[in-house]
């Protein structure tokens, strides 16, 4: 399958070519960067420093249509949006890594998937794809009786806060409680706040040089606590995982899926 990356110049982007290029079964068919990119026209593998790929960064999807059968998109929220519109016309499968986008976006993301297959994971690290059922078992067998706090660290280019990551553990946690995150999210604390209640899970965010991106989730009560933390110390774990889910798209049919379907772990 010919693979197009978007946002080849960002962080993720450039990996993603390394990673493409060194996956079975996925060819490198185009990568892109911005629109006023001075870019474009170099060579995608002379960019991330794994020698000529034959791909000259584009500066649109529209011109390397015919270049590819799946897009992956780690950019930001407006873009993955338009591309999806891009896919869902052009019948064009999509993974989405990006992070931020908001439940209206989410949903016009979930309209595209109905034309096309789509995997949208805030992570796709199988080590946090495994954390979040390690999760799910501890918060149902836990019960209200712990504290829940969600601790990430990301590094100081990091735009969205918290993390997505962060944010599917609350959910996750959340629902094996029978709780609904949204009203029992806490965003960082502050002054007079009072005691903690209950039913409240917290978000603490860190921003700071270069951390690949560090989640722990405590769950505490009178007399012990429970750590679970994930460490990624590079950014190519998330890479693969991209890469494995490009090539379980293969023959699936449109609909949203997520790494949890990807890796067999739903
Ligand atoms: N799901 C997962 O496993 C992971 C998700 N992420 C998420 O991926 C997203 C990207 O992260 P990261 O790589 O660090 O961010 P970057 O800012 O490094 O990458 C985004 C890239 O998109 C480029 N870009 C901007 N506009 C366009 C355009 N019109 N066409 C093509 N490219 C464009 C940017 O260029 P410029 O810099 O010039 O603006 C930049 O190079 C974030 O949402 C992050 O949270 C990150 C890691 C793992
Ligand atoms: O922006 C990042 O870098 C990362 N973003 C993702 C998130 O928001 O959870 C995943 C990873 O932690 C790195």
């Amino acid at each position: 399958m010919k693979v197009a990356i978007m946002g080849a110049a960002g962080r993720m982007g450039r990996v993603l070519i390394e990673a493409v290029e060194a996956a079975e079964g996925l060819t490198l068919g185009a990568a892109i960067v911005e629109p006023v990119s001075s870019l474009i026209g170099a060579d995608a593998g002379e960019l991330t420093g794994i020698g000529r790929t034959g791909v000259a960064l584009a500066g649109s999807l529209a011109e390397v249509k015919d270049d590819f059968e799946v897009l992956i998109d780690f950019t930001f929220p407006d873009l993955t949006l338009e591309n999806a519109a891009f896919c869902q016309a052009n019948g064009k499968k999509l993974v989405v890594g990006t992070t931020g986008l908001s439940d209206a976006e989410k949903a016009q993301l979930a309209l595209a998937a109905e034309a096309v297959p789509v995997v949208f994971a805030p992570n796709m690290s199988v080590g946090v794809n495994v954390v979040l059922n390690l999760l799910r078992t501890a918060a149902a067998t836990l019960g209200d009786d712990y504290d829940v706090e969600i601790i990430e660290a990301h590094h100081r280019h990091k735009k969205d806060a918290p993390s997505g990551t962060a944010l599917r553990m609350g959910e996750v946690v959340a629902e094996a409680l029978g709780r609904d995150l949204k009203t029992c999210a806490v965003y960082g604390r502050e002054g007079f706040t009072g005691e903690r209640s209950r039913h409240e899970i917290g978000f603490e965010t860190i921003r700071a040089g270069d951390v690949v991106g560090d989640h722990t989730v405590l769950f505490a009560t009178e007399g012990e606590r429970i750590e679970i933390t994930h460490k990624a110390s590079s950014r190519m774990t998330f890479a693969k995982g991209a890469v494995r889910a490009a090539q379980w798209l293969a023959d699936k049919p449109a609909g949203l899926y997520d790494m949890q379907d990807v890796l067999g772990l739903r």
